[in-house]
């Protein structure tokens, strides 16, 4: 584990270029609003069939670092490859078609639209797929995210797990090598987290590259293989999951934060 003050230097494994094996890359990222700094300098590196897990308080850039990734946003500065491209640049959608896919924080499916309608989007949108195969995609993400059973219910009456469940199916249809979950176990209750941790672990066992932000530490622990915590815009600690979370710098952080459930640092 490495870890610095927040007010310190970051300090990361990954710097430098080119790590070999390494799915996604992201160097030297920066990105402000104003005089909201989101991301300072910030450096991490995920590989085929691995999970990093990202902590953090709110505000501390998170989501932010997902758009930067997925192409919402540009970057200020900085770097990210993707299967050794560079893909910085890259508008959004090509980036979904190499193999980029999210989930977002709030899930806003198409109300009106059935379960499987709504994941049909993500194939055939996302992914870029024809009709029949888009179909096979839709049904291959719906059986993965276990919502299988309620794909002709409509989207719009569907409890908060379903939901949630129907935002990860929505990302997997597009065909994800790598997939950045944002806070997918937010709201739900201890009882309904064991069904998805094993989701989500089974995805990564797959081979895909797994970046989750979560609050639910406890959650996260079980499933990530790395853990990164951001403080405004700068990386605190990575490596270790434990390592990270009892770590002075990670405590510090923490210090009369509310916002970490399950998991005293
Ligand atoms: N489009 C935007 N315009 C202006 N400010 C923004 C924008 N997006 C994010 N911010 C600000 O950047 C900071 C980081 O936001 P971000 O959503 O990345 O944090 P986060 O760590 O994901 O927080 P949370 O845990 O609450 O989701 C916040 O202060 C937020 O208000």
């Amino acid at each position: 584990m490495t870890s610095s003050p927040p007010s310190g230097e970051p300090s990361v494994e990954a710097s430098g270029s080119a790590l070999r094996g390494a799915l996604l890359e992201a160097e030297g990222l920066a990105k402000a609003f104003g005089q909201v700094v989101t991301a300072r300098s910030v450096s991490f590196h995920v590989a085929p069939g691995e999970a990093l897990g990202i902590v953090g308080p709110n505000g501390a850039g998170k989501s932010t670092l997902l758009n930067l990734v997925t192409g919402a946003q540009p970057v200020d500065a900085g770097t990210i490859r993707f299967d050794g491209a560079d893909i910085t640049r890259m508008p959004a959608a090509r980036r979904t078609a190499l193999g980029i896919g999210r989930t977002f924080q709030i899930p806003r499916p198409f109300e009106g639209l059935t379960v499987f309608e709504n994941v049909l989007v993500g194939s055939t949108f996302g992914a870029g797929a024809r009709r029949k195969v888009a179909d096979e995609q839709a049904w291959q993400a719906l059986e993965t995210a276990d919502l299988t059973h309620l794909a002709n219910t409509p989207a719009g009456s569907l409890r908060l797990l379903d939901r949630k469940r129907l935002e990860l199916a929505r990302a997997l249809a597009t065909q994800p090598r790598l997939l950045l979950l944002d806070e997918i176990a937010g709201g739900l209750t201890e009882h309904e987290l064991p069904a998805l941790i094993e989701t989500i672990s089974a995805i990564r066992d797959g081979g895909t590259g797994v970046v989750w932000i979560e609050h639910i530490v406890h959650a996260l622990l079980q499933v990530v293989d790395r853990l990164m915590c951001l403080a405004q815009g700068d990386v605190v600690a990575t490596g270790d999951p434990r390592e990270v979370m009892a770590s002075d710098a990670v405590a510090a952080v923490y210090l009369g934060s509310p916002d970490l459930e399950g998991e005293t640092p």
